[in-house]
C-alpha cells in the first residue's frame, strides 16, 4: 500500500491572483509529509489541487503512470478513490449518525452488502477510538471527536494516499498530542502516503518524515524532516522557531527597509533547537516507511544542534536506535509477546492505556 506522488511545476491562480506557481516536490510512498506555510498561502489549495477538486494552470500530478489534471472524468473518478481525506472541520453529515458518516462512501462508491459495510465501518471506528459512538449525531461529541469520525471516513475505501487538512485546528495541545499519535499509528498499519497541513510546529517536528514550507507563492523548501530542523534558511527558522524576527510580515512577506532595520537591531529567527526524536508507533513497531534518526544528516556530513534526538529521560535515540530495533524485531513488524521490552517507552510516547486512542466513552472536551 502507499504509492509516491510527483508533483512537476504546479501553478496555480485564482482569475489575477496568484496562489503559488512552479511547485515541485515527490511525496514518497509510505511517508509521512507536512505541509507548512503562513496562512493564506494556499496550503488547502494544494490539497484540493492533488485530489483533483481544483485545477491547476499548468503542470502535472503523477500518481503512477497517471497524470491527475489530464485525466479524463471517468478516470479521475477512479484516481480519486485511491485518496482518503480529512477535511478541516471533518465535513461531517449533521443530520447522519457517525456510522451513516463514516459508511456514507462504501454505499457510494461501492455495492458491498450492509453486513460487509458494517464489518468495515465497525473495524475504522475502532482504529481510531471510536467504538460505541456509532448512533452520535455531530453535533453532540466534541470536535476531537469529530475529526477522528472524519479520519475514519477517510479510511473506509483503504486509501494508498491520506490528505489531512489541519488536523489540529480547534483542538487543544493534549487532544493534538493524542491526534499526532493515531496519524502515526495509522500510518504504521496502513503504509498509506500521507500529507498533513497543520500550524502546529511541534506536530511539524515530531510527526513527519518530510516537512514542505509555502511561501511568497513558492515552495521555499521540501525534504526530510532532519533537513528542514538543520536548515539555516531564514524563512525556513523563523517559520519552526515561531518567531517574528525573519521574512515572514504580519500579513506579507516584510520588505527591503524592515529587514535592513531588524539586521541592524541584531534580530534573527533564532538558534536551531535540538531537534527532537521522531514520534513512535505506540505498539513501539517501526514505520515501513521510516528512516533511522541522524540518518539524512549523516549523509549530508550535517551536524546537528546540540541536544538533537535526545528524549525526556536523557536517552539519546541515535544511540538508542540499534538496540530499539533489534529489540522490538523486523522493521515494520509489532513486538511479539515473547520479546524484551524496549529500553524505556519510546520516544516522544504520551502515557496511558491505548496512546492515540482515548476510549470513546472518555473525557473529550
Ligand atoms: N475557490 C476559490 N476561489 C478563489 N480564491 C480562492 C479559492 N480557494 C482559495 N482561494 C484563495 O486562495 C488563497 C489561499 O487559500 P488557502 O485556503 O489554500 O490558504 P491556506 O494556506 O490553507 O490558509 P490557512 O492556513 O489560513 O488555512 C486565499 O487567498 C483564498 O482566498
Amino acid at each position: 500500500m502507499g504509492v509516491e506522488i510527483r508533483v512537476e511545476g504546479l501553478t496555480k491562480s485564482f482569475g489575477r491572483q496568484v496562489i503559488w506557481q512552479d511547485v515541485s516536490l515527490t511525496l514518497p510512498a509510505g511517508e509521512i509529509s507536512v505541509l507548512l506555510g503562513p496562512s493564506g498561502t494556499g496550503k488547502s489549495v494544494f490539497l484540493k489541487s492533488l485530489v483533483g477538486l481544483l485545477k491547476p494552470d499548468r503542470g502535472n500530478i503523477w500518481i503512477g503512470d497517471r497524470n491527475l489534471p489530464y485525466l479524463p472524468e471517468g478516470q479521475l473518478y477512479d484516481t480519486r478513490k485511491l485518496f482518503g481525506v480529512l477535511f478541516q472541520d471533518g465535513a461531517l453529515f449533521g443530520s447522519m449518525n457517525l456510522f451513516d458518516n463514516i459508511a456514507f462512501p462504501l454505499r457510494e462508491h461501492t455495492r458491498k452488502s450492509e453486513s460487509e459495510i458494517k464489518r468495515i465501518v465497525l473495524e475504522k471506528m475502532e482504529m481510531v477510538g471510536l467504538l460505541g459512538a456509532e448512533k452520535k449525531l455531530p453535533g453532540e461529541i466534541s470536535g476531537g471527536m469529530k475529526k477522528r469520525a472524519g479520519l475514519a471516513r477517510a479510511l473506509v475505501l483503504d486509501p494508498e494516499i491520506l490528505l489531512v487538512d489541519e488536523p489540529d485546528s480547534g483542538l487543544d495541545p493534549v487532544r493534538t498530542a493524542y491526534l499526532n499519535q493515531l496519524i502515526v499509528d495509522l500510518n504504521a498499519q496502513i503504509n498509506a502516503t500521507f500529507l498533513i497541513v497543520t500550524h502546529d510546529i511541534n506536530t511539524a517536528r515530531t510527526v513527519p518524515d518530510n516537512i514542505g514550507l509555502l511561501f511568497r507563492r513558492e515552495l521555499v523548501m521540501f525534504g526530510p524532516r532532519e533537513m528542514l530542523l538543520s536548515s539555516e534558511e531564514p524563512v525556513v527558522r523563523q517559520f519552526l522557531n515561531a518567531r517574528r524576527q525573519g521574512p515572514i510580515g504580519m500579513s506579507e512577506e516584510k520588505d527591503v527597509s524592515e529587514l535592513e532595520a531588524e539586521a541592524r537591531m541584531g534580530a534573527d529567527p533564532g538558534r536551531l533547537p535540538p531537534i527532537p526524536p521522531q514520534l513512535m508507533p505506540s505498539d513501539g513497531r517501526v514505520r515501513p516507511a521510516q528512516s533511522p534518526p541522524g540518518a539524512w544528516l549523516r549523509a549530508h556530513g550535517v551536524q546537528p544542534p546540540p541536544g538533537s534526538f535526545v528524549d525526556e529521560t536523557g536517552r539519546n535515540w541515535i544511540e538508542e536506535w540499534p538496540r530499539y530495533v533489534a529489540t522490538m524485531g523486523p522493521v515494520g513488524a509489532a513486538a511479539g509477546p515473547g520479546q524484551a521490552p524496549p529500553p524505556g517507552p519510546p520516544p516522544q510516547h504520551p502515557h496511558g492505556p491505548k496512546p492515540g486512542m482515548p476510549p470513546a466513552g472518555g473525557p473529550h472536551r
